[in-house]
């Protein structure tokens, strides 16, 4: 698969992006990202024997020693900026892009262990993040001015499985002023396993 970033938006003066300083660690982060998503899941799938567990927790505490004198304002944070593939964070699954356009968003996405619920299914609440992701994505595209999720209605048609290329849709379905209907809907191969309605409102100027 072809990683994909939400890239297109570096530059644009709605989202106030500066360019990544290739100085900041910018092409190891998202590498770290991916090896931290790996951990998460093997992680989560693994009972590790006791020695291991005593080791991971001192080399995790010393991280988060030296991670405590590194911490910046929002402004300056890298770690979940849109322009960075996968966006350097293990909230959501990395998605990958296969079509998208002013009005549409198709691609695919896997959910690994980390986001297991029960019986091999995703844990439900992990769905809804990726909508949102997804719709706002839609939303905020196409050159639109910035909106923000006003509600995100999620049916649940199917299980998720976990450890599955699953296929998105999603879709501008149509704007009334301020208001912005976006449709999304997640497959397994043919199965229909959830589908997503997001009220998105513009934001007015100034407005954060
Ligand atoms: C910050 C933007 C995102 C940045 C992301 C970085 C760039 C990324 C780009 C792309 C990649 C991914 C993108 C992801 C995107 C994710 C987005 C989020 O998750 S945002 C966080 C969760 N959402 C909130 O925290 C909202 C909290 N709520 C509010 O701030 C306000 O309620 C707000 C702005 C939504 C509306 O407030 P008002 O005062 O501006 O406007 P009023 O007058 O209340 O509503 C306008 C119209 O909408 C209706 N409306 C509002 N809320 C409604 C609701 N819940 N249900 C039905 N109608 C509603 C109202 O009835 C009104 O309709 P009538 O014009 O009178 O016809």
């Amino acid at each position: 698969m072809a990683e994909t970033s939400d890239q297109g938006v570096t530059g644009d003066p709605h989202w106030n992006l500066t360019p990544l300083p290739a100085d900041r660690g910018a092409p190891d982060l998202p590498r770290l990202a991916e090896a931290l998503r790996e951990f998460n899941d093997l992680m989560t799938g693994a009972v590790a024997p006791p020695d291991l567990v005593k080791e991971m927790l001192r080399q995790v505490e010393a991280f988060n020693s030296e991670l405590r004198a590194h911490q910046v304002p929002e402004r300056d944070q890298i770690i979940g900026r849109i322009d960075v593939p996968g966006r350097a964070q293990g909230l959501i699954p990395v998605v990958h892009t296969d079509s998208s356009g002013p009005d549409h968003l198709h691609g695919r996405v896997r959910f690994g262990r980390y986001y297991l619920g029960r019986n091999g299914a995703v844990y439900g609440g992990a769905i809804p993040l990726l909508f949102d992701s997804l719709l706002g994505r839609v939303s905020n595209g196409g050159g639109r001015l910035p909106s923000r999720t006003a509600y995100l209605h999620v049916d649940y048609r199917s299980i998720t499985p976990i450890g599955t290329d699953l296929r998105f849709e999603a879709r501008f379905v149509r704007e009334e002023g301020r208001k912005r209907f976006i449709e999304g809907a997640l497959y397994n191969g043919d199965t229909l396993c959830a589908e997503a309605e997001g009220l998105f409102i513009t934001l007015r100027p100034g407005q954060a």
